[in-house]
């Protein structure tokens, strides 16, 4: 793995202090024809209103969306391109997505494809999207309940990240978030898998420096394999099953459809079980990992059935080649493997692991 200790952010992402003066220089030199800002219905209420005292332009038109995962759909795309052609969106305009992923994903579609792309900004507003889905230009939409399988990999102009907005967010997202950072441990380094692993939800104490922290080990990685050749594959761990059971309850009503850095949260768990089979994770920080994750993710129950029907989607995961589904595993906590083949065997026993833990 490359060494990305003094990585620094690169001009396009700003964090905190300095993060509207970005925004509001770059606004006053660019030349913009219109400026648009797309929320989501929570975001428009909690979110804009910080944005509005914030931003020194006063003329930009609001767009908004549901909110949801189960809105992340090409009809969204489809309204919202149409408002932006109604409304005489041009190639010099410019659409910032102040929203979570979901916002952040689609917007960034919608502007890479409206007129065959126009400029966009990221402001994320949930935790999630502040340390993953905002940096390294993934974006895009469902199909069905199957994620991301349509999108493009284009980079916003700017990503704004001002953790002011996490006051704004729900308790169940923001833990949402921590999954990612808790992966980036993983994927990154024991030093900070133990500093995500040991934060403390109630005194919220070195937030901030743990956001930057994910931040930089998610562009550092993106900056070297920005189109998922190989070293970016590793940001997909725990995605494989973890996306897998995620449209599996988008998909069935009787479920409750889980967030998702809930639902790859259950794939990281699975995933490090399968490690310690196929790589010889070590097992006692296998129960450490577990321990971590489901003290912040209770349990999901998992028939066989339902089981065999996560296992029936692996095969829509956009890592796959030649029809193989390939995982990303792990040697040890911060050394992975990707390309990796796994029997079904293997992943009914790491359900097992999960149930009985
Ligand atoms: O940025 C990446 O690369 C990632 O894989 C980060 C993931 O945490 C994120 O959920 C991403 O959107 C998933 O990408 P996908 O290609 O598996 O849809």
């Amino acid at each position: 793995m490359p060494n990305r200790k003094n990585v620094k952010l690169p001009h396009s992402i700003h964090f905190n202090s300095g993060s509207w003066e970005a925004l509001n220089t770059y606004l006053s030199t660019s030349g913009f024809s219109k400026v648009f800002v797309l929320t989501d219905e929570n975001t428009n209420t909690h979110c804009l209103p910080i944005f509005q005292r914030n931003c020194t332009l006063k003329n930009f038109e609001v767009l908004s969306m549901k909110a949801g995962e189960s809105h992340k759909t090409i009809d969204s795309c489809v309204t919202l391109w149409q408002q932006l052609s109604e409304k005489g969106a041009d190639r010099k305009s410019l659409l910032i997505n102040l929203g979570g992923g979901v916002v952040t994903d689609l917007g960034g579609f919608v502007a890479a494809t409206f007129k065959r792309g126009i400029h966009c900004i990221h402001i994320p507003t949930s935790l999630l999207a502040m340390v993953d889905a905002s940096v390294g230009g993934k974006n895009g939409v469902d199909l069905g309940s199957l994620k991301n399988q349509i999108g493009v990999i284009k980079q916003p102009d700017l990503v704004l990240v001002t953790t002011e907005f996490l006051k704004t967010l729900p308790e169940d997202h923001f833990i949402s978030g921590l999954a990612e950072m808790l992966k980036h441990g993983l994927i990154h380094s024991e030093a900070y898998w133990q500093k995500v692993s040991n934060y403390d939800k109630h005194t919220g104490d070195d937030l901030d420096t743990l956001i930057l922290e994910s931040i930089l080990i998610k562009h550092s990685v993106v900056s070297a394999d920005p189109n998922e050749e190989n070293l970016r594959k590793t940001l997909n761990y725990g995605h494989t099953l973890g996306h897998a059971i995620e449209s599996y309850c988008l998909d069935h009503s009787e479920r409750r459809a889980l967030l998702h850095g809930e639902a790859i949260a259950i794939g990281m768990i699975l995933a490090t079980f399968i490690s310690s089979v196929l790589l010889s994770f070590p097992k006692k920080k296998l129960e450490e990992i577990s321990r971590v994750i489901f003290n912040y993710f209770p349990k999901q129950e998992f028939n066989r059935s339902d089981i065999e029907n996560v296992i029936k989607l692996l095969i829509y995961d956009k890592k796959n080649t030649n029809g193989k589904v390939h995982f990303v595993l792990l040697e040890a906590i911060g050394s992975h493997k990707i390309n990796c083949e796994v029997p079904n065997s293997l992943i009914y026993s790491a359900f097992e692991y999960y149930e009985n833990f």
